[in-house]
């Protein structure tokens, strides 16, 4: 079973008297989800916590410098796919950053106001739990898929979710 992570970078834009609220997504270039919009992130290494892993994925998706004392844990999904458990992803936001987000060969990063967030370009869950996770809550939830690998080539079958859960960490 494998941990992986996922980052939202968060700000406010103030544009003509207006403020607009925006997340950073990628829209990934390759490996597991190519071609769908997420926040980076990727998967544990050897001795790695998600904290550390979220801020090693970001800066090598989009170059983007985050702290893992400053990422807020928002998220732990457990992906299953035809009743395994496939992964557990940690999910993690913050307000505080450095650098611009540049394209990488994994991401094509953008700045996206939170309510223009592109749910039928992303995964088939995304819209039930990211909605949640930008207004600022917590959640845990299980997400089962089947008839096939890789995961993103299977279906999205069924969900629990449960919300405003605390992290210890
Ligand atoms: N169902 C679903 N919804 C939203 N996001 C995800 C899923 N399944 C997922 O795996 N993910 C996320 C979790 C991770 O951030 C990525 C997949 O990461 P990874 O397996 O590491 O992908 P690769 O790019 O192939 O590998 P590395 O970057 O670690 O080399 O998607």
């Amino acid at each position: 079973m494998t941990e992986t992570t996922l980052c939202f970078p968060r700000r406010t834009r103030e544009s003509t008297g207006e403020s607009i609220e925006e997340v950073l997504l990628i829209e990934k270039r390759r490996g597991l989800g190519d071609g769908l919009y997420n926040g980076p992130g990727g998967k544990l290494e050897a001795g790695e916590t998600p904290r550390e892993c979220a801020t090693r994925e970001t800066r090598e998706e989009v170059d983007l410098e985050v702290d893992p004392a400053d990422l807020e844990k928002a998220g732990e999904l457990t992906f299953l796919l035809d009743g395994e458990r496939h992964s557990v992803c940690h999910v993690f936001r913050t307000r505080s950053f450095s650098g611009e987000p540049t394209t990488t060969a994994e991401a094509r990063p953008t700045w996206t106001p939170v309510d223009d967030v592109p749910y039928d370009q992303m995964w088939d869950d995304d819209h039930l739990w990211l909605p949640g996770v930008l207004e600022g809550n917590t959640v845990v939830g299980d997400f089962h898929f089947e008839g096939g690998k890789p995961l993103d080539e299977a279906e999205f079958v069924e969900y629990d979710l449960k919300w405003n859960v605390s992290f210890d960490e």
